[in-house]
Order: structure tokens, then C-alpha cells, then sequence
């Protein structure tokens, strides 16, 4: 049986569910003459799921990656937890994971030793991180996958390791780049339900997609920010 995602620490102190997690304020970022990015404002609360729609090269990859604190906006100001995450001390970073979108593997080592080595990378003991990997491969109904090489697995256990990756850190908000290309419907049903548990935790999650087909009935709210009218503060009813 799945274990929960809540259970054990998988998501100590989540947070409270309405809490502002996420918070970009007319952010702005430009490659060379592009201007990928123009006055971008964002919020994701505790609790809340955000879609982020837009086509290919529409400026998904940048959003995700400044919003998961790895890319520098050029203008405006990024809050994570209501920090000021480039004029501040940036320990809030490390409650936030991005969950990149697919790529080829060629990893030969399992699912588990996958788990286990990126728990040790950072900083588990091998006993918390064995212990952590296996309740993670629960969570993310990979446990029969967990001595399956990396290389071998379809896209929909690519993306749930990378999902079961992210939750090993103690995690209050997550952020997905494009992750559904070439994703099963039972995987995408175990990522609907993982996300569910966790932003029922008080989590927040914010997803960017090229499409919100797949996605517009999970999220509390799906926003367009890259076309200058993207305002989306979310309104957190759900
Ligand atoms: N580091 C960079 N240097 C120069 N240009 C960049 C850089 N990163 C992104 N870009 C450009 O910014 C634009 C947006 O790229 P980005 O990868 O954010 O879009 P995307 O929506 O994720 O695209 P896709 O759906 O194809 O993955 C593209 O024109 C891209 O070439």
C-alpha cells in the first residue's frame, strides 16, 4: 500500500494552508535583446495549486527556475516566504525544489540507489537516507520500480522519481517545469494525488505546463504571465 505523503517528515511543518509562499512582484528577465519575462507577478499560497501556461519557448523554463530561487530576475523582486530571496540571506531556498522537466538518462543505477545517493547529497545519514528513499518510493508508488535501472524506466517513473527526488529535502513549495511529455495516466494520477497530500499539507505548488489540458482540473488556479498580461495573484477558495 502507498504510504502518504505527509506521513513521517516527508513534510515537516508544511505550513498553514492560505500563508503566501511564493511571490514575484513585476519580475523581469531578458536574454541579450529577448525579454523573456516582462513584469511578471505571481503568487502561490500554502495550500494552493498554480498552473503556468505557455507554448514552447513562451519563457516556462526561465519562470520555473526563478521561481524555485536558481536564476536571478534582473527587475522586480522574488519573496519566498517572505523573503526578499536576493537581497536576503537565501536559507529559505532550500524549502523550495524544482522538479525539471524530462531528459534522457542514462543512468544505470536503480531508482533506489538513485534516492539514496541524492539523500546523502543532502546530508541524510545513509541509514535516514535508506530510510527516506524507501518511504518516498512509497509515496510515489515506485517501490516495485525501486531496483529497476534509472535508464530503464518509462517517463511517467522518470518524472515520479524526479518528483520522489525533490520531496527528500523538507519541502514547503514545489515547482514543475514541463513535466507531463510522454507521462502514462497512472503515473499522472500518482502525481495528482502526491501533489494533492502535499498541498493539502499546506504545501504550495506551482506548475508550468504548455498546455492546461492535462492539468486545469487539479489546479486552483491556471494563469498566462507571458504575454504582458499575466497578473495572478491566487485567490486560494479551493
Ligand atoms: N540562458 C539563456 N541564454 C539565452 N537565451 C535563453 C537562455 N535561457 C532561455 N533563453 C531563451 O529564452 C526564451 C525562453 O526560453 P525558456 O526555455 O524559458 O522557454 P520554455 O517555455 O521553457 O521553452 P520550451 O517549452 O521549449 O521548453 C527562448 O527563446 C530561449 O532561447
Amino acid at each position: 500500500m502507498r504510504a502518504r505523503v505527509s506521513e513521517e517528515r516527508v513534510l515537516p511543518g508544511a505550513g498553514v494552508a492560505g500563508t503566501p509562499l511564493l511571490r514575484l512582484d513585476g519580475v523581469r528577465k531578458q536574454f541579450g535583446d529577448e525579454v523573456v519575462l516582462d513584469r511578471v507577478d505571481l503568487e502561490v499560497r500554502g495550500g494552493a495549486l498554480v498552473g503556468v501556461v505557455g507554448g514552447p519557448g513562451a519563457g516556462k523554463t526561465t519562470l520555473t527556475s526563478i521561481a524555485a530561487g536558481l536564476l536571478p530576475p534582473d527587475d522586480g523582486v522574488m519573496w519566498l516566504f517572505g523573503e526578499d530571496l536576493w537581497d536576503g540571506p537565501g536559507l529559505v531556498r532550500s524549502a523550495v525544489a524544482l522538479v525539471p522537466d524530462d531528459e534522457p538518462v542514462v543512468d544505470r543505477r536503480s531508482c533506489h540507489d538513485v534516492l539514496v545517493c541524492a539523500g546523502m547529497a543532502h546530508g541524510l545519514s545513509r541509514v535516514a537516507a535508506e530510510r527516506r528513499s524507501t518511504l518516498l518510493l512509497s509515496v510515489c508508488e515506485l517501490t516495485g520500480a525501486a531496483d529497476l535501472p534509472a535508464y530503464r524506466c518509462t517517463a511517467g517513473q522518470r518524472l515520479l522519481l524526479r518528483l520522489a527526488t525533490a520531496l527528500l529535502g523538507e519541502r514547503r513549495l514545489l515547482v514543475l517545469d514541463d513535466p507531463f511529455a510522454g507521462v502514462d495516466a497512472w503515473a499522472l494520477g500518482v502525481v495528482r494525488a502526491v501533489l494533492g497530500e502535499f498541498t493539502a499539507s499546506g504545501g504550495g505548488v506551482l506548475c508550468a505546463v504548455r498546455s492546461s489540458e492535462r492539468i486545469a482540473a487539479w489546479c486552483d488556479r491556471v494563469v498566462e504571465p507571458f504575454r504582458g498580461s499575466g497578473c495572478a495573484f491566487d485567490s486560494n477558495t479551493r
